[in-house]
């Protein structure tokens, strides 16, 4: 049983750029693994097919089970909900306070007031927020803003939650935090991926790596691999 599956992937852009080679692996429910690779390996491409922001051009993606090929039109939206986003830049709306932010995806899936509120507390309390969800993205730190928008990204309670480099503006202390944060997300039913071309920093957290090169799959490292490194 899968979470997510690749089966012989392949991506190739227009204009014939090959992102991804015949990649295979598979993640498991609750798993956590970082995905690593040099810039333009393919991590990118990688997680836009999870999010079918993009689809393949060979292979298969299987999400829960289904072929993702066949999750079409409407039913793109409801596959989404299943996967949480969070963004280099955390995209937060700069007008809205952190709780705000924090509960707009429930707002547009018109859950009542009174459970986001819920909701949200808890979530700014596990994220180390609890003290600023009034305050504006702007009033936060670099590294509590990334907080929010790993909350924003896990309020929906995804099957899974993608990350591309999301540490990639903050300084060396502060990603090893937001890394920490990520390895500390599982376990709670939510698989998490994270794409990060740091691969020192992902060695250090102790989690399956999962290593591109040229769009190929050329190594998946197991926890008890990385122990003595
Ligand atoms: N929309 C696109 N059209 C054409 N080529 C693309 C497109 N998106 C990505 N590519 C190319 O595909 C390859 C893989 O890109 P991708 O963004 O997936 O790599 P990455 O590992 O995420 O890199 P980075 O760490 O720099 O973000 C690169 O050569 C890139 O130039």
């Amino acid at each position: 049983m899968s979470i997510l599956r690749f089966d012989g992937v392949g991506k190739t852009y227009a204009g014939g750029r090959e992102a991804l080679r015949n990649v295979t692996f598979s993640v498991a429910p609750g798993e956590m693994l970082f995905i690593t690779g040099h810039s333009g390996a393919g991590k990118s491409t990688l997680l836009k097919l999870i999010q079918l922001t993009d689809r393949p051009s060979l292979g298969s993606v299987l999400f829960d089970e289904r072929n993702l090929s066949n999750v079409t039109g409407r039913r793109i939206a409801f596959h989404r909900r299943e996967v949480g986003v969070v963004y280099q830049n955390h995209q937060l709306l700069a007008e809205r306070s952190v709780a705000e932010n924090i509960g707009l995806p429930l707002v547009l899936r018109g859950m009542p007031r009174a459970e986001i509120q819920k909701r949200v507390s808890s979530i700014l309390e596990r994220m180390g927020l609890g003290a600023r969800g009034k305050a504006l993205p702007s009033q936060l730190s670099a590294g509590e803003q990334q907080r929010v928008g790993i909350a924003r990204a896990m309020i929906g309670e995804p099957r899974m939650l993608i990350a591309d480099e999301p540490t990639g503006n903050l300084d060396p202390t502060l990603s090893a935090e937001i890394m920490e944060i990520f390895a500390a997300l599982p376990g709670r039913g939510t698989s998490v991926m994270v794409a990060s071309h740091d691969l020192a920093l992902v060695k250090r957290m102790k989690k399956r790596v999962l290593v591109l090169s040229d769009g190929e799959l050329v190594d998946d490292i197991a926890p008890e691999d990385l122990a003595d490194e």
